[in-house]
């Protein structure tokens, strides 16, 4: 395992951890043990990717994060503003389908978390317009999804995920169905968001190249029960571009990350 040091450009940033998980297991109902004992630390402002094998426990390990579910044992705990009211609050959550309700506009889809927690909808329409700002689609706000791109509808699921203005954005294999030029703008697009919010990204992917591309820290986890196999900074100028994804530097992380992740699949196959 390596050991993780914050790069120096946001070291500043990096004084408080935003997610600590110690000695985790997730058992469920059906027996299937699915994570851990799994310890990770995430620091305020860091963005990681969770890579590992289908159903290493990479989606309920978020699920945990946001307290959609409780542990069997172990502590999670997850750093949160002063004032901030309910379980689960603080935190986006994007997953791979962008689940957007068909039957009304792309801004009543981006409101719709201010609508729940009971924002005066003037201030939330202002709040919902200036999420698709961020994410380019400030001219489909009267957009229905159904005329949207795949690539476009994604975009909108973030826009809602960044509505609540939340500290931590837990991203499910958000650009999965993309095809790859869409999933690279879309790449890149998320990196300028978090130069400029600098929120804490948790990222899962299966893609060693996406991981490598996007985070400053890839977590490697074994086959299920999916617990940390490799913990590996990915150190580079910012910020990142084509000339990052073309570089040496780039390809030997890749060769790294893949090396790493090899004997998550060398097991019994947990399918
Ligand atoms: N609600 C549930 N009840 C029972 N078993 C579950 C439940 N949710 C997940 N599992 C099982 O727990 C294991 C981990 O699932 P999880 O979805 O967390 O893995 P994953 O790494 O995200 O997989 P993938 O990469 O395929 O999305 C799998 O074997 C899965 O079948």
């Amino acid at each position: 395992m390596v050991a993780s040091k914050p790069s120096p450009g946001v070291e500043a940033s990096l004084t408080a951890l935003a997610v600590s998980l110690r000695g985790v297991t997730k058992v469920y109902d059906n027996g299937v043990m699915a994570l851990g004992p799994l310890d990770l630390a995430v620091r305020k402002g860091e963005f990681i990717s969770l890579l590992g094998p289908s159903g290493c426990g990479k989606s309920t390990a978020l699920r945990l994060i946001a307290e959609l579910s409780a542990p069997s044992s172990g502590i999670v705990r997850v750093a949160r503003h002063e004032g901030v009211p309910q379980p689960g609050h603080g935190i986006g959550f994007v997953f791979q389908e962008p689940t957007l309700m068909p039957w009304t506009s792309v801004r009543e889809n981006v409101r719709l978390p201010l609508k729940l927690a009971g924002v005066p909808k003037a201030e939330a329409r202002t709040r919902a317009d200036a999420a698709l700002a961020s994410v380019g689609l400030a001219d489909f706000a009267e957009a229905f999804p159904r005329e949207l791109s795949g690539g476009m509808k994604m975009r909108v699921s973030l826009a809602r995920a960044l509505v609540t203005d939340p500290d931590i954005l837990l991203m499910d294999e958000p650009f999965a169905a993309l095809d790859e030029i869409t999933r690279f703008r879309l790449n890149n697009d998320l990196l300028a968001l978090w130069r400029s919010l600098r929120k804490t990204v948790i990222f899962v992917t299966h893609s060693v190249f996406e991981s490598v591309y996007l985070s400053q820290r890839v977590v490697v986890m074994t086959a299920r029960p999916g617990r940390i196999q490799a913990d590996l900074r990915i150190e580079t100028v910012e910020p990142r571009g084509e000339e990052f994804r073309t570089s040496a530097a780039y390809s030997d992380y890749c060769r790294r990350v893949s090396a790493a992740l090899a004997p998550s699949y060398s097991g019994q196959s947990t399918l």
